[in-house]
């Protein structure tokens, strides 16, 4: 899906915003300020920081600019010159690669220097693509060099939104830049060692390309570097550089699969990652590390629960009641559980009495608890102990999630559990080194926690064995099952060891359940399973409050800033519907001066994670993304959810306002609606909404639905998944679905 977000955006718009941004950094100011050295762009907080405010680049601007120009004089390929300055360097470089190459441009330079260049040869799709599109932000005489070993090079190279600013460079070298590129470099000092090193070890010259900026490029060149053809970059953006992905891999943020984005296959694939993440925290503090319950905790009890299916275990009103053994109650304790929520009160001891089970209650209200502390429980029971003295692992459990941030999310709600017990959760998911995820498996795995990609291609490398899996737990199971990743999940019962469902216990988890996936979903389960409803299946928090607001497109940049600037600084959490519109979001913001970052497919984990960090810890309070950040994740003190783009489906929705009024606290959610593009969703979002539904979101909702008043309100709203467990099962009987596993 490559959205056209320019005209989203507005040239116009956009122009007049980075205009303000040339104003302050023109490249052939000398003024004092831009002359201070390189050396605070190497430097690891640089390269951690998020799209930093324009001000901050200030210096490696001036560099960038003078880079620039200098590399001009220095180039070794005549026609592949281009960089001299900005605006005009440009603009030169572009007229001599339209003269020698195919299909090469520069596409969208904006901010830093110069603003946006938006001519060029732009973004083509034939093979011999090389360009720029959307050169943003501050610096880079690297560029230049880069772009002369392009023009030697390979074909299908691009660099496609460079944004922001830069950190250290690369470290390895076989991305590195040609001997020319480095005498250059070294002459100018910059930007950083790293750049000098990469090209000292250069073995493949024309595969050469920028590592530059930042562990993030220095991670992302890693991957381009393993494919010859059809690289790119592709949104290199914001202050420490976060490597994109060449067109060719550029995949729809939702609804299709997205292999990168979901972590799947990515290893196989050819690029190689070489991430290692940073190890959790070790110290009980940082495992047990929690935030308090809202003030309407207590309220999760007002909820109807329904339990559909035969013979359902009576629900339980205390940890106390399970009979788990002290390490879990107090570990329970120590997590700062001090009374189960409905979904955890009905759920645990369904899975105690070892039932397989559906279950669907409202985003926030506890749902991991629901399935960890159970299935902890039976492995303790059972004296489950890790070994690590097996080649080929042989988990118990196996936890899939649909996101990398959320699997891990999950992982570390295990270590809470199993600490001071023998056993032993692993989490592998994609976008990391595969060679990593193994080390941590043949530590030894019983709760192996992983991203369906990762977990297909370890399970095919021989690390782990499923004959011993007695649950399979699948977080997030609508989205686990749909078209993303259901084939991933058939493929995965469908093993040759894994246990016959009978064998097996399989728990399924999620916030909404529309009926289509229900009927999927009975194919992974036995047939007396039970379907535990909390609430209304597929409703809304109630604790967020929510506000529709009709927005045009052209208005929603102003819209955010004023909500932004109305909030101060509570935390936010902004949806896009693109990739690269999270990223422009961001640097937006930046550049009106709030502190924002961006998290999205095409970012590196790494930059994943650091971006999630930085909104954690309130360094960065605003976090722009794309649906990768709709499901599951529970961040403290997220005050607010905007949409600032609405996704397609309630579901999605659904999930996105739960990023907010969490555990009993209070959120409030505005989404930016227009009619042009969300009519669809006027009739289901009036479903969904708990406080009062604004007249004109009625109408819009009763001209799409051709003339039909729309159903009003929660009352009538059982939502799109509301079967219960016999009528899933009668559906599923009379489809005569074929059994996968
Ligand atoms: N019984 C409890 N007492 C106190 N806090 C709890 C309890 N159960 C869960 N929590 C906390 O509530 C927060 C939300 O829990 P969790 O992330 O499991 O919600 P969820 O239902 O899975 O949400 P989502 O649908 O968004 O995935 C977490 O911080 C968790 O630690």
């Amino acid at each position: 899906m490559e959205e056209d977000w320019n005209a989203e955006i507005g040239d116009e718009a956009l122009l007049t915003s980075l205009e303000k941004v040339s104003l302050l950094e023109r490249p052939n100011d000398t003024s004092p300020v831009f002359n201070s050295s390189v050396d605070s762009f190497g430097t690891d907080e640089f390269v951690n920081s998020q799209h930093q405010p324009v001000s901050s680049f200030d210096k490696g601007r001036n560099f960038a600019a003078k880079g620039f120009q200098e590399g001009n004089e220095d180039d070794a390929i005549p026609q592949n010159t281009g960089f001299k300055g900005f605006g005009q360097g440009f603009q030169e470089r572009n007229a001599v690669d339209g003269a020698s190459t195919q299909n090469r441009g520069f596409e969208g330079f904006h901010g830093g220097f110069g603003q946006g260049f938006q001519a060029g040869n732009g973004e083509d799709a034939v093979t011999q693509n090389r360009g720029f599109k959307g050169f943003r932000g501050a610096f880079g005489r690297g560029f230049q060099e880069r772009n002369a070993v392009d023009g030697a090079s390979t074909q299908n190279r691009r660099f496609k939104g460079f944004r922001g600013g830069f950190g250290q460079g690369p470290k390895d070298g076989q991305r590195g830049i040609p001997e020319s590129g480095t005498l250059s470099f070294r002459e100018r000092g910059t930007p950083a060692d790293g750049f000098q090193e990469g090209n000292e070890e250069d073995a493949i010259p024309q595969n050469t390309g920028f590592k530059g900026f930042g562990q993030g490029f220095q991670e992302r060149n890693a991957v381009d570097g393993a494919s010859t053809q059809n690289r790119g970059f592709k949104g290199f953006h914001g202050g420490f550089g976060q490597g994109g992905r060449g067109r060719q891999r550029d995949i729809p943020q939702s609804g299709t699969r997205d292999s990168r984005e979901r972590g799947i296959h990515t290893d196989d694939a050819g690029p190689k990652v070489t991430y290692v993440p940073p190890s959790p925290p070790d110290d009980e503090q940082g495992i047990f590390a929690h935030y308090q319950t809202g003030m309407n905790f207590d309220k999760y009890d007002e909820n109807v629960v329904e339990v559909s299916g035969l013979d359902p275990p009576a629900a339980l009103m205390s940890f106390a009641d399970t009979n788990m053994c002290h390490t879990l109650t107090v570990n329970i304790a120590k997590a700062g559980y001090s009374k189960p929520t409905p979904v955890q009160k009905y759920s645990i001891p369904i899975i105690l009495a070892g039932r397989d089970l559906m279950a669907c209650a409202q985003t926030g209200s506890g749902k991991t608890a629901a399935f960890l502390v159970p299935v902890v429980a039976q492995m303790m029971r059972d004296g489950v102990t890790a070994s690590s003295f097996k080649e080929q692992q042989e988990p118990e459990c196996i936890i899939t999630a649909p996101t990398r941030e959320l699997i891990v999310q999950i992982f570390r709600e295990a270590r809470k559990f199993v600490y001071g017990t023998c056993i032993r959760p692993v989490v592998v998911y994609g976008g990391t080194q595969t060679d990593y995820s193994i080390r941590q498996v043949k530590q030894g795995c019983n709760i192996l926690c992983a991203t369906p990609g990762r977990l297909l291609d370890i399970i095919g490398r021989g690390k782990i064995g499923l004959h011993n899996v007695k649950y399979l737990v699948l977080d997030e199971a609508d989205r686990m099952l749909d078209m993303g990743f259901g084939a991933d999940m058939k493929k995965l019962v469908s093993f040759p060891d894994m246990p016959q469902k009978e064998k097996r216990q399989t728990l399924m988890f999620s916030a909404t359940f529309p009926e289509e996936v229900q009927r999927l979903a009975c194919e992974f389960l036995k047939t007396d399973f039970l379907f535990v409803v909390v609430g209304r299946a597929g409703g809304a928090c109630s604790d967020v409050q929510q506000n529709i607001l009709q927005v045009s497109r052209y208005f929603k940049r102003d819209k955010l800033i004023e909500i932004l600037h109305s909030i101060g600084n509570e935390r936010a959490l902004v949806f896009v519907d693109t990739k690269k519109k999270a990223d422009f979001i961001a640097c937006f913001l930046c550049q009106e001066n709030i502190p924002a970052t961006s998290i999205h497919g095409d970012r590196e984990q790494r930059e994943r994670e650091i971006a999630l960090w930085d909104f954690r810890s309130g360094k960065c309070p605003v976090l722009v993304a794309t649906s990768v950040a709709a499901r599951g994740l529970d961040i403290e003190n997220v005050q607010h959810v905007i949409n600032f783009d609405l996704p397609s489906t309630i579901e999605e929705y659904v999930h996105r306002i739960g990023r907010t009024g969490r555990c009993g606290n209070t959120g409030k959610a505005v989404s930016f609606f227009d009619n042009n593009s969300d009519g669809h969703l006027a009739q289901p979002l009036i479903k969904v909404l708990s406080d009062e539904v604004p007249v004109w979101l009625t109408e819009v909702a009763f001209e799409t639905e051709g003339g039909q008043l729309p159903v009003n309100t929660q009352k009538n709203y059982r939502g799109r998944g509301n079967m219960n467990a016999r009528e899933v099962k009668m559906d599923c009987s009379a489809r005569e679905v074929e059994s996968w596993d």
